[in-house]
């Protein structure tokens, strides 16, 4: 049998669920896993209607398959996807196409283009985001790189992609790395939001001392609101969950060691190689890493100890209504970031990214989709070419008006000595940007002071040495 349509390899979280969303659209699949139960789990969970087979066997996996054929992997990142396209090889023709569907790093995509085009395979990197549930009912797609191999592969992928007003969560966005570059960012954002998320949870139970089904009821109902996004609801929802067995909270029996793949972490350091500042990404990744150090905090706890001078006189919806604009202002400071990164990275890289394109992608599907995206998208209608989303006179104005409540709550964090790192991060972020004068003239005579590193003039052009005693 030669004749299905798409195959995956890897049938984890990702690759099972997306196998099963496109043979749900009448495309005709094979899976194939290393492990058999997992290729078993793919054929009990698919349905009448649809035509699935699954194979632990490279050969029989690509024998399966039309010509010319359309592979995705969902394998985890790095030495797998390599190993999965080495197994794959052997069996392949020119003209086939492999589709790296998981969260690769760019590099590493545009290293395996350059190997897989001398072999005469299509090669192209697609960012895939939206969990389990979006897999299989509808992700957001981030493809870039080989356009003609993409577009031979794009019914499919609009056919199964979240829709947004009809339009598909998925289109092609730029050259080489592109897809997996993007979706390196997404996940940069997602890190800085649930951080910034975390810090207002903290700063109900902690601060406020207001109780769990409140803080839940909290976060539920601001999803009716400008807040309204993907991370919002699962928090009101994760927050309602009752553990069975202590018949508590869940969230209240779950460490607070946080675990990361590396998607928040590549982003950062990326960011550092681009010059982009995205102190709120940093911030979040700073956080994580913190958390591993259970036994020092654990210690420090009862030694550095601070009393809490936090008072509030406004009523308890009063300052839920502060918290709720400051936690709205510091996510678009966080989405402004990480598009002001992209924008700097499209020309870094060549990839010649549309951010109305992304914004609109992001719209469904994904885990950083909110209704402020479509606002992003309308900024960046308005110019194609807005280096940051802080300069387009709607967002600008929207969060000048906020600022305020941002300012309180992080007065009432450090009264509390409660650490609230993405939210002042993200404020900072706002204040230095909006400088048009900084400090940062006196870094520069500093280092021509100790080095000879010369300044340049407000008043003249050209480079400057003094001797300074
Ligand atoms: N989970 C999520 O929410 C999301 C994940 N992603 C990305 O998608 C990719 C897949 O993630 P996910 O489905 O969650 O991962 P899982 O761990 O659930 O599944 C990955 C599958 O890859 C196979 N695999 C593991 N190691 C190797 C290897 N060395 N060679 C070949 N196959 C291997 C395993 O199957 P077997 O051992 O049977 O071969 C496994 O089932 C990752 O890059 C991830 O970062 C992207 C978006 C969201
Ligand atoms: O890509 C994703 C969502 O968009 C994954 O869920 C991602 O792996 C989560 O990252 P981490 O494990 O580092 O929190």
């Amino acid at each position: 049998m030669n004749n299905h349509d798409f195959g995956i390899v890897g049938l984890g979280v990702m690759g099972r669920n997306l196998l099963l969303n496109i043979a749900d659209h009448g495309f005709s699949v094979v899976g194939m896993a290393r492990d058999p139960k997992k290729a078993s789990t793919l054929l009990s969970e698919s349905e009448d209607h649809m035509q699935v087979s699954a194979t632990t066997d490279p050969a029989s996996f690509v024998r399966q398959l039309k010509s010319p054929r359309a592979i995705m992997l969902l394998v985890p990142a790095g030495k797998p996807v390599d190993e999965t396209i080495e197994s794959l090889l052997p069996h392949l023709e020119k003209g086939d196409i492999i589709v790296d569907g998981g969260n690769s790093y760019f590099t590493d995509t545009d290293r395996r283009f350059i190997e897989l085009q001398a072999k005469g395979i299509h090669f192209f990197g697609m960012g895939v985001s939206g969990g389990e549930n979006g897999a299989r009912f509808g992700p957001s797609m981030m493809p870039g790189g080989d356009k003609k191999a993409y577009e031979r592969l794009r019914p499919i992928f609009e056919a199964i992609a979240a829709k947004v007003n009809g339009e598909p969560c998925v289109t092609y966005l730029g050259n080489g790395s592109a897809g997996n570059y993007v979706k390196m960012i997404h996940n940069g954002i997602e890190y800085g939001i649930m951080q910034l998320i975390a810090e207002t949870y903290d700063l109900m139970r902690k601060v406020l001392g207001i109780k769990d089904s409140l803080i839940q009821e909290t976060f539920s109902s601001w999803n009716n609101t400008n807040l309204k996004s993907f991370l919002i609801e699962i928090t009101g929802k994760v927050l309602n969950k009752f553990d069975g067995d202590t018949d508590v909270r869940l969230i209240n029996v779950i460490s607070d060691v946080a675990r990361a793949k590396g998607t928040g972490k590549w982003t950062s350091q990326n960011a550092m190689d681009l010059q982009v500042p995205v102190p709120t990404i940093d911030a979040a990744v700073n956080i994580r890493d913190l958390s591993k150090y259970k036994d020092q905090r654990r210690q420090a706890s009862s030694k550095l100890i601070w009393e809490s001078t936090a008072h509030f006189t406004d009523d308890q919806t009063e300052i839920l209504n502060t918290l709720h604009d400051a936690l709205y202002f510091s996510i678009i400071n966080t989405y402004a970031q990480g598009m002001a990164q992209l924008q700097v990275a499209s020309e870094h890289y060549d990839y010649g990214l549309n951010l109305e394109d992304i914004s609109r992608i992001w719209r469904g599907g994904c885990i950083i989709r909110s209704v402020s995206l479509e606002d992003f998208r309308q900024a960046y209608i308005r110019d194609p070419r807005l280096p940051n989303l802080l300069l387009d006179d709607k967002i600008g104005s929207d969060l000048s008006d906020k600022q305020k409540s941002a300012r309180s709550t992080i007065k009432l964090a450090v009264d509390a000595g409660v650490a609230v790192p993405a939210f002042m991060s993200a404020l900072s972020y706002f204040d230095a940007y909006r400088s048009a004068e900084l400090p940062t003239n006196l870094i520069q005579a500093q280092r021509d002071y100790f080095g000879a590193h010369l300044y340049e003039r407000t008043d003249s052009t050209g480079t400057y040495h003094s001797i300074w005693d």
